[in-house]
């Protein structure tokens, strides 16, 4: 395999556990919250991979390990065929400088005090880019430019902007040190479904542009499957499924995902009205004491003792039916009844018998009801055109 065909990112084995400490004198760990147990991801050149998922299932950490601002616990993130754990002083520095961040808030992410042009060219200083004032002046411009924004901009701070605005602000920073990888965390929750659309539509534009590769971290379906080229489903700490972003959407394998994806209200009403909905019952499980076998067997309504609860699924091809590497990218789930379910071997139990079988209440798919309200979908005012 020649560099350029080689992933940009690689993420091998990566797990990330938090150790939690009582005690008032003497700080003791009692346990570890699994916030990601055991990933393997990889990302081509200027590709996006969408990452979906419910709170707390172990996203923004994901994201954080690979930017190494947590440590992993196990596992390898390889970016451009170096391990970034091996790195430390000028070549983590150089390294940082090519992956970047785009946050949520980014009222939270920039400085009040300063205003854009100081936000801008900040970042060229302290790597001694921009050749000069003079340099760096025509490229906190040209910054702005490619993010849509007047040069009437430079003058003005964070709170005088509209929050899709800011969210361009952070996209010229994250792009000022010419970076290869973007990781956006949430990118457009944050913002009014009217002003998504156009933010999703300028990180295309940029990628085409700049050659971007995106990691997109968001719990919104129809903002993945239109931004991504492979999607990654995330449950308690794991990958349940993978695949090219179609594939997915029309073919959803993994009992999880078929839940998540039967919340999206459909356009067109003759077809809302005979979606069918697949409740889940009770809450995510606690990471810190994740569910024994398939984490999702306890929700899962088509579950089946005593595999489920005792066997952990690798994440596979289907038939023939064999473990397989995350790249290329292919339609992979974790599942031991993915065939049996798509066949419709196997028929689910509702929300109601699963919530009997183990003593909880019925939840809307999304235990926040992330996935319930998709305003996008429903085609308000400037909806993201499906693939
Ligand atoms: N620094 C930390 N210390 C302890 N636990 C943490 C830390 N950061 C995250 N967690 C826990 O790890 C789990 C995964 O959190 P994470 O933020 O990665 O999930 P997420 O899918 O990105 O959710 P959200 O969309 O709400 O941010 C959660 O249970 C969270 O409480």
């Amino acid at each position: 395999m020649t560099a350029a065909s080689e992933p940009l990112l690689r993420v091998e084995g990566l797990q990330v556990h938090f150790p939690i400490k009582r005690g008032v004198f003497v700080d003791r760990t009692v346990g570890h919250v699994r916030a990601v147990d055991g990933v393997d991801l990889a990302i081509d050149r200027g590709t996006t991979y969408g990452l979906v998922g419910e709170s707390g299932c172990g996203k923004s950490t994901l994201g954080r390990a690979v930017l190494r601002l947590v440590e992993p616990t196990a596992g390898r993130v390889l970016f451009d065929g170096t391990d970034v754990a091996s790195l430390g002083g000028e070549p983590l520095r150089h390294m940082r400088r090519r992956m970047q961040m785009v946050f949520q808030d980014p009222l939270g992410s920039l400085d009040p005090r300063q205003d854009v042009e100081s936000l801008l060219s900040e970042p060229l200083k302290a790597h001694g880019l921009g050749g000069g004032k003079a340099g760096i002046a025509t490229r906190v411009r040209e910054l702005l430019d490619a993010v849509g924004l007047p040069s009437a901009a430079l003058r003005r701070y964070p709170h005088e902007f509209s929050g899709g605005q800011r969210q361009r602000i952070g996209i010229a920073r994250a792009i000022s040190l010419e970076p290869d990888l973007l990781i956006a965390d949430e990118p457009v929750s944050a913002l009014d479904v009217s002003v998504q659309a156009q933010v999703v539509n300028l990180l295309e534009e940029l990628q085409q542009r700049l050659g971007l590769t995106y990691l997109v971290i968001a719990h919104d379906l129809a903002v993945v499957r239109h931004i991504s080229d492979v999607v990654g489903v995330m449950y308690l700490g794991s990958l349940v499924e993978q695949a090219p972003a179609d594939a997915l959407y029309d073919e959803p394998l993994h009992p999880y995902t078929r839940a998540l994806m039967s919340a999206v209200p459909v356009p067109d009403p003759v077809v809302e009205e005979r979606r069918e909905r697949i409740l889940l019952a009770g809450d995510l499980p606690s990471p810190a004491d994740p569910p024994s076998g398939c984490r999702f067997h306890t929700r899962c309504p088509w579950r089946q003792e005593t595999r489920c609860d005792d066997e952990v699924p690798v994440l596979r091809e289907l038939a023939p039916g064999h473990s397989a590497a995350p790249h290329p990218p292919r339609h992979l789930v974790s599942c031991h009844w993915a065939e049996e379910i798509r066949d419709g071997v196997l028929r689910p139990r509702s929300a109601d018998e699963v919530a009997a079988t183990q003593g909880v209440s019925v939840r809307a798919t999304g235990a926040d009801g992330a996935f319930e309200t998709d305003a996008l979908v429903q085609g308000v005012d400037e909806p993201i055109e499906r693939r």
